[in-house]
């Protein structure tokens, strides 16, 4: 049977490629009305560039270094030449023969090479009409999660601590499901919300293989008391994943988290180039708060003026770091990006979004699926954490003895069917 990675190089990512390579065609005209024949000669080039990378991967030719001299391309090299030195017979690394966490990477990472090396099309998002769509076909479901938002802001004050919690545990499981909606999984098809978020919660309450969001709680209620004279200051940092959906919720939950008190501050953390089809980039971030407020539904615009104001007064603020387009394993984090972990370790809890965040801290490596969360993670422990993944991918870890066995006699492609979940945790002062 074929593996889940080699069907993902075989046939999922070529037919992104032929994707992007279609979107670069049909804006042929736009590019001519914004840039005349210089846009043009661009999007030709850039095509030929693209066509030349899918005969690479389709050919599984070597991979080779990065020649547009950006602000990543030597830690890139530096990367791929590690790898190179790792193979034991002096082989070329090449895309049907290497880890595939890194050939995906580096497939997107080689897509934003064509772009760079053809100005002016170095800041087209080839995968924004994707994005936008996927937020307009959420519509329903969008304006729904803002109204159940305000009316909980509007009864907060009368709350007990019990129904407080009780509406954080169901944010935070919105955020886990929004998960679901990627672009990437499904090679660039629609993947919107489309039932009520809140309805569904129920039913898929069994679909939650680890649910360790009663700590999670515990971590925001104990950094309250953190700060000096008792003073409320805690930061929650969340590493985004996809825009649309998905990225609705996680604001939702953020303004959840300030309005109750339960955070000072909230410090997003997204891409800084187009990645994984559907993560967020500052421009998806910035067009998904302005179009929340432009909506003609009267709680949505109230959730979209609100969140433009904690942008604006700093409560909240977007940051991007190179390292989240790096193909590293977070546990290289501390050595090779220093002045991220170290602003990591700031923070009270750090929420990590979906499925290739979750391959990334636990390496992607074939662990048991009864080895704890924690070990996996290899030392990687900047901060309290914890991951809201949606299965795309068949790496797991910290399951019940006999959990996955029990999964895969019914339903064999339980790691990779986005039907189940996990909200697992690990803290540096948990005791193991
Ligand atoms: O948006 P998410 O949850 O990170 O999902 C993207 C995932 O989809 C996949 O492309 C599925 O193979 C994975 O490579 C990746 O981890
Ligand atoms: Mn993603």
């Amino acid at each position: 049977m074929w593996s889940f990675a080699y069907l993902t190089v075989r046939d999922r990512l070529p037919t992104i490629l032929t994707k992007v390579i279609d979107t670069l065609h049909r804006n042929k005209d736009n590019f001519f009305k914004e840039y005349g024949k210089e846009g043009v000669q661009a999007e030709k080039t850039a095509i030929s560039f693209l066509s030349r990378l899918r005969n690479e991967l389709q050919t599984d030719k070597p991979v080779l270094s990065l020649t547009d001299n950006a602000e990543d391309s030597e830690a890139w090299n530096e990367y791929m030449r590690r790898q190179q030195d790792l193979m034991e017979d002096g082989r070329p690394v090449s895309w049907f023969k290497s880890p595939w966490l890194y050939m995906e990477c580096y497939m997107y990472r080689r897509i934003q090479e064509a772009l760079y090396m053809n100005p002016p099309m170095d800041k087209f998002d080839v995968f924004k009409e994707g994005k936008t769509q996927s937020y307009f076909e959420s519509q329903q479901a969008i304006k729904t999660l803002c109204t159940y938002l305000q009316e909980l802001i509007t009864n907060m004050e009368n709350m007990t601590e019990i129904q407080l919690r009780d509406s954080f545990l169901k944010l935070l499981q919105i955020s886990l499901w929004g998960n679901k909606c990627d672009l990437s999984i499904s090679a660039g098809q629609d993947n919107s919300q489309k039932s009520s978020p809140i309805d569904s919660l129920p039913d898929l309450q069994r679909f939650i293989l680890v649910d360790d969001s009663s700590m999670v709680w515990s971590t925001l209620v104990a950094a309250q008391g953190a700060g000096s004279s008792g003073k409320k200051h805690a930061r929650v940092d969340i590493i985004l994943d996809n825009a649309g959906f998905e990225l609705i919720t996680d604001l939702v939950l953020a303004d959840f988290l300030v309005s109750a008190g339960l955070a000072k501050q909230i410090r997003f953390h997204g891409k800084s180039i187009p990645w994984f089809v559907s993560d967020v980039t500052k421009q998806d971030f910035e067009w998904t708060i302005m179009q929340t407020m432009a909506a003609n539904h009267k709680w949505m615009s109230a959730s979209g003026v609100q969140w433009k104001h904690f942008m604006k007064e700093g409560t909240w603020s977007y940051h991007d770091h190179i390292f989240w387009t790096l193909p590293h394993e977070f546990c290289d984090m501390a050595v090779d990006a220093a002045d991220l972990y170290s602003t990591l370790q700031g923070s009270d809890l750090i929420l990590f979004k979906g499925d290739l965040n979750y391959r990334k801290l636990t390496g992607d490596r074939k662990w048991e699926h009864t080895v704890p969360f924690d070990q996996a993670l290899r030392g990687f422990q900047p901060a309290p954490l914890c991951s809201l993944r949606t299965l795309k991918a068949d790496v797991q870890v910290g399951l019940q003895p006999g959990q996955a066995e029990k999964l895969s006699s019914q339903e064999p492609d339980w790691m990779t069917n986005g039907r189940y979940a996990v909200v697992q945790f690990s803290s540096p002062c948990r005791e193991q």
